[in-house]
């Protein structure tokens, strides 16, 4: 079997083209759509993700704006920082750079950002109203995965999906979104017993653990789509997936590349949802 590549930095470019198109529209109304990222403390993967969805943001005319705090930042100041923001007209989405320095309340800050202007599905108002299927801003990553898959006609219904992780951010609202397209889906994490038995039976494989290349071969049936979502560095400090790519050539159907598969999709969603906070508007 010929596996193919689904290529997400190819459908970024495609969407953000069109994006572009539709921001010129609102900013002819006088209509600017405004982002602001916070970051806090130094780290270095998340510096190059901001400085990433920045550039991807000024490119479809978006105003962008990135709030750099330091590693020892408090919790009061950074809900300082986030009611200011919350009250500014000209800002239609808040993202804050997770994960957060020890010393904040990561639960407590996404709460305290005001939901409407959480343009990446994290308030507990979006988690909740996308859990009952109501409307609600979504997870970009699971949200760009399921765009993707879309976009190469791939059909969920009465097919086997495994989700290996169970973050708030990936694991839990992909197992939803997969779940809401009639998928079967299983949750793996870091107590299942026999993964590798239980991934050789999906048609639908999602890894999100964060651990570099642990899928290979053993864990993929054949003709099955695999999505990676894992963004470790290796020894040699290259980007890496937690898939072994070429260890399933010609085994999956399907496979999304690192880099250039499922990270582009999730900032090109995160663009996506700060567009229609404007669009409804
Ligand atoms: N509140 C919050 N929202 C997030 O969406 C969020 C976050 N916190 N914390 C960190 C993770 C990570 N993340 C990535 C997004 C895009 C790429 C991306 O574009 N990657 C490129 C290349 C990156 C490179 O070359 O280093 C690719 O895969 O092709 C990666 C990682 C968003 N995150």
């Amino acid at each position: 079997m010929q596996t193919q590549y689904l290529r997400g930095k190819d459908l970024a470019d495609k969407m953000q083209k069109a994006m572009k198109n539709r921001v010129d529209r609102l900013r002819e109304e006088g209509k600017v759509p405004g982002l602001t990222v916070v970051l806090v403390g130094e780290d270095k993967a998340s510096q190059v993700y901001v400085r990433n969805k920045e550039r991807r943001a000024h490119k479809v005319g978006i105003k962008s704006d990135v709030i750099r705090l330091p590693e020892t930042t408090s919790e009061s100041e950074l809900l300082t920082i986030i009611q200011t923001l919350n009250a500014d007209k000209s800002v239609h989405g808040i993202l804050v750079q997770l994960p957060l320095p020890k010393q904040i309340d990561e639960q407590k800050i996404l709460r305290s950002i005001d939901y409407e202007k959480d343009v990446d599905g994290f308030h507990p108002m979006n988690m909740g109203n996308f859990l009952l299927g109501n409307e609600s801003t979504l997870p970009c990553t699971p949200y760009g995965i399921m765009t993707l898959l879309k976009s190469y006609d791939i059909a969920f219904e009465g097919k086997k999906a495994l989700v290996i992780g169970r973050s708030n951010i990936v694991g839990k609202p992909m197992a939803l979104m997969l779940m809401n397209e009639n998928a079967t889906v299983t949750i793996a994490h870091s107590h299942t017993q026999n993964l590798k038995a239980l991934a050789k039976e999906a048609d639908i494989l999602v890894v999100a653990i964060g651990k570099g290349h642990l899928v290979d071969a053993d864990y993929v049936k054949q003709g099955a789509i695999v999505i990676d979502v894992g963004m470790n560095r290796d020894a040699a400090g290259k980007l890496i997936g937690d898939v072994n790519t070429e260890a399933i050539d010609g085994i999956a159907s399907y496979v999304t590349p690192v880099p250039g598969g499922v990270g582009p999709m999730t900032i090109t969603m995160l663009l996506e949802q700060t567009i229609q906070k404007v669009e409804k508007d």
